[in-house]
């Protein structure tokens, strides 16, 4: 069984003068070394939700247990264990890039050279050598999010909480930054929770995700057992030699033919019977298509 980065029970939330709940009554586990992905419209709750999660804000219902503990109760706890990525606003000051990562390594429990080493390290994983020495204040929207990112990073806290990672990066540096996501992941076993709107560059890293509506989970699971409940069904495009038409189990029947590539539809749980019917020595490519997790948002959001 996994084992529980955070326990999350009855959490609800209204703000002052709202007439409607921000998150309601809110209860889901998130699982130790797993990339949860946070998605939801404008307004669903996401950033309510994680900063209770980094104790920035007080639910009004409710409790958070990070790793057994109650954040309400342990605020140094969080600060140690968790690295928080804000959607917006810089938490460096006027510090050079340099010396926000440096000191935030330290205070994260590296001693001076551990935290010189990581500053030096974070700084080339997020191509930030050339700005080491600028103050945060004097960087793009772009940069400054690469330089929160880092700083989230500083240290290798257990657990990273981001807050629209990708959000203000160009196309080659937002899918970089998925990429560093998952490698961090991968060695480090860092639990991370992240909001994102970018659906479809996220499908390669999250695992599993939680669709917000209106304060609720609309959808919480894994993205593959989600679009299987949406679209029970598989698209393939078959190809084969001109002349060589594939065998097909009884029942499944092309519904687009050319010369040489069919399409069909298939039942998920009969894909494995059609690629133990078709003859690969005549096959020459075969492609499955399911449901994106963007088509998964836009179904439970629109
Ligand atoms: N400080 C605040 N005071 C009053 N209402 C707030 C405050 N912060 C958020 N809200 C309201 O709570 C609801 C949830 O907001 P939240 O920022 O959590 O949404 P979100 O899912 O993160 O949205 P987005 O994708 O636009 O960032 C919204 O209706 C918002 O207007």
């Amino acid at each position: 069984m996994a084992h529980v980065a955070y326990n999350v029970s009855g959490l609800s939330k209204t703000f002052p003068k709202q007439r409607r709940p921000a998150n309601d009554d809110l209860t889901f586990e998130i699982h130790e070394g797993e990339i949860f992905g946070l998605l939801g419209d404008n307004g669903a709750g996401k950033t309510t939700l994680v900063r209770q999660l980094v104790n920035l804000l007080r639910p009004d219902r409710g409790t958070i247990e990070l790793f057994g503990r109650d954040v309400a109760k342990d605020p140094g706890f969080v600060t140690m264990t968790v690295g928080y990525m804000p959607q917006r606003g810089s938490a460096l000051n006027r510090l050079t890039v340099a010396e926000a990562l440096y000191l935030t390594a330290h205070l994260r429990g590296l001693s001076r050279r551990q935290a010189a080493a990581e500053r030096d390290h974070l700084l080339e994983l997020l191509r930030l050598t050339g700005i080491r020495n600028r103050s945060s204040d004097r960087l793009s929207g772009g940069q400054r999010r690469l330089v929160q990112l880092a700083v989230a990073l500083a240290g290798r806290p257990p657990v990273l909480i981001l807050d629209e990672p990708t959000n203000e990066l160009d196309p080659a540096n937002r899918r970089y930054v998925w990429d560093v996501l998952r490698d961090w992941n991968e060695r480090h076993r860092t639990t991370i929770v992240l909001i994102t709107h970018d659906a479809i560059e996220a499908e390669r890293v999250i695992e599993r995700v939680g669709i917000m509506r209106e304060g609720r989970f609309v959808a919480l699971g894994r993205p593959s057992d989600l679009k299987r409940a949406i679209s029970p069904r598989r698209h393939v495009a078959l190809s084969f030699l001109p002349g060589k038409e594939p065998a097909l189990p009884d029942g499944i029947v092309p519904w687009r033919r050319t010369e040489d590539t069919w399409w069909l539809t298939v039942d998920h749980g009969r894909v494995p019977e059609l690629l133990a019917a078709l003859d690969f020595t005549t096959v020459t490519d075969i492609r499955l298509h399911s449901a994106t997790l963007e088509d998964l948002y836009l179904h439970y959001v629109s």
